[in-house]
């Protein structure tokens, strides 16, 4: 067996050197300046004329991403009512930073190792559990999966995969092979657009599987998704978006410029986008700039449709990555508060910054808001990918937790719909605080059910 690589192993050709001074970054961050990649180094490293972070200087960028925030929103604090609903863990695509996948041949029917502790769920049991969560008031569900080698966009890209000459080789096996049918991403996407319910789901690497064996563009990949039930993408799957820290951490995904065109491709057919960099593993600073410069390209190309930038802090604890002594563990509190500042301080064209509780957990994540997000992700109901890596902040919050934190910090409590088109500032001194944006949202407050018990924390003092 190869010997495992290690941190010291890994000689990247971007390294965080720059020409540039961090008092000159952060002068340029401070009066709205459009910043470069080696801006954005400075900011991240507080100066790579000094080793380590500097906290002076890191409080003097927390503070300038503060200002940006409120120039740029002002005190609202945005969240949505949703549920998570994933279909399927099996995936081979063997990604090292996660642990929310199970090998794909554990689901088949003649398999009879350990049962896998694993899911898959049919487009009826998909539609159940989406509908009990609209009854409560969620108008939103978010939807990403492992590559299941049974998952066709549709019949006729079953059709076109049955015919393929070499299966293997465009990851593909017979539904029928598996122990319990999926359907296609089409029936799954039907199966969950439950009484106008907005489905978030398709990242750039599930239309990439969508597409597989056929000469399809994304184009008419996500144009069909759309047709089925599709109404925006979830920009994960970005991970980071330079292919030499892909290689490492994720060799068997699409590269960078698949993830750009895909992304593309579902803004040109109408859909919305958010946009995500999962960090605090192999890569340094300068990859950091530099995924952040190409989100920034992005949004410049499909003309706004990226509505929000999900900074992932990466949840190291059962990683392969981990596992394997690649990383030792994941970002830091100080690197988590200057991934926030500097996303809000390079992406002047992207209104709204992420802090997830997922991630972050309460207090962290209410520090976060001081540090330029402004937007508190949603209720989720369940939560398995950080969950499955060792994440420990739960699976839920209710619209009275969310009220609670928000007004803790001096800030507003705002209901809003994935797409931040529709807003509802919440009274904290009239409860019940809702759901009302839904379908099915009365008011009436989305109660902890068994699915949503484990890990609740305390709201802080
Ligand atoms: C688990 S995948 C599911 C969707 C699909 N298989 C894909 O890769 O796009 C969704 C995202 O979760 C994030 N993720 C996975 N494992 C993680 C971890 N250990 N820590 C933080 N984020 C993680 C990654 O950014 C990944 O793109
Ligand atoms: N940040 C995480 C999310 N975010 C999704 C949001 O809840 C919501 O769907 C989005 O803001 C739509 O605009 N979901 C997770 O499961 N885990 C996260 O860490
Ligand atoms: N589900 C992803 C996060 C995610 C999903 C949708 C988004 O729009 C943003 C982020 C995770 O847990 O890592
Ligand atoms: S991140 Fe997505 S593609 Fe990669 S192994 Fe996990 S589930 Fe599969």
């Amino acid at each position: 067996m190869e010997p495992p690589v290690t941190d010291a192993d890994l000689a990247f050709e971007h390294v965080p050197e720059t020409d540039q001074s961090f008092e000159n970054a952060l002068e340029k961050a401070r009066n709205g300046t459009r910043l470069t990649v080696d801006d954005a180094v400075e900011l991240f490293t507080t100066g790579t004329d000094r080793e380590g972070i500097d906290r002076q200087r890191k409080e003097r960028v927390l503070e300038a991403a503060d200002h940006r925030r409120q120039a740029v929103v002002g005190d609202e604090v945005t969240f949505v009512a949703n549920l998570n609903n994933n279909v399927t863990t099996a995936c081979n695509v063997g990604c090292l930073f996660c642990n929310f996948k199970d090998a794909a041949h554990t689901f088949e029917r003649d398999y009879d190792g350990l049962e896998t502790a694993g899911f898959t769920k049919t487009p009826a049991e998909s539609r159940e559990i989406v509908a009990d969560a609209v009854e409560r008031g969620i108008y939103e569900v978010t939807s990403v999966s492992g590559l299941h080698p049974g998952f066709a966009l549709d019949d006729e890209h079953l059709e076109i995969l049955e015919a393929h000459p070499d299966p293997k080789a465009v990851n593909y096996k017979p539904p029928a092979t598996y122990e319990t049918d999926l359907g296609t991403y089409a029936d799954q996407l039907e199966a969950m657009s439950v009484d106008g319910v907005h489905v978030h789901s398709m990242t750039p690497e599930e239309g990439y599987h969508a597409r597989r064996g056929t000469d399809w563009s994304y184009e008419e990949v996500y144009g069909r998704l759309q047709d089925a039930g599709l109404d925006t993408v979830p920009g994960t799957a970005a991970e980071i978006l330079v292919d030499e820290v892909r290689d490492v951490i994720c060799p068997g995904k699409i590269r960078t410029d698949d993830w750009l065109e895909a992304m593309e491709a579902a803004a040109n057919v109408g859909l919305g986008l958010t946009a995500t960099i999962m960090y605090g593993h192999v890569e340094n600073e300068a990859h950091r700039a530099m995924h952040l410069q190409e989100v920034r390209d992005l949004q410049e190309r499909v003309d706004g449709a990226i509505t929000e930038f999900v900074p992932l802090s990466f949840v190291h604890q059962n990683t392969p990555l981990y596992e394997h002594g690649v990383v030792s563990g994941g970002a830091s509190r100080d690197e988590d508060e200057l991934m926030i500042a500097v996303s809000r301080l390079f992406l002047d064209n992207i209104d709204h910054v992420q802090s997830s509780w997922v991630k972050y957990g309460d207090e962290g994540g209410l520090k976060m808001l001081a540090c330029g997000a402004d937007d508190f992700m949603g209720t989720i109901l369940s939560e398995e990918i950080t969950t499955r890596a060792g994440g420990e902040h739960g699976e839920f919050r209710s619209f009275e937790d969310y009220v609670d934190l928000i007004t803790s910090i001096g800030r507003v409590p705002v209901e809003r719909s994935t797409d931040y088109r529709e807003r509802r500032v919440i009274d904290p001194d009239d409860p019940p605080f809702g759901p009302r944006l839904g379908p099915k949202a009365d008011g009436t407050p989305l109660l902890e059910d068994e699915r949503a018990t484990t890990g609740v924390e305390s709201i802080p003092e």
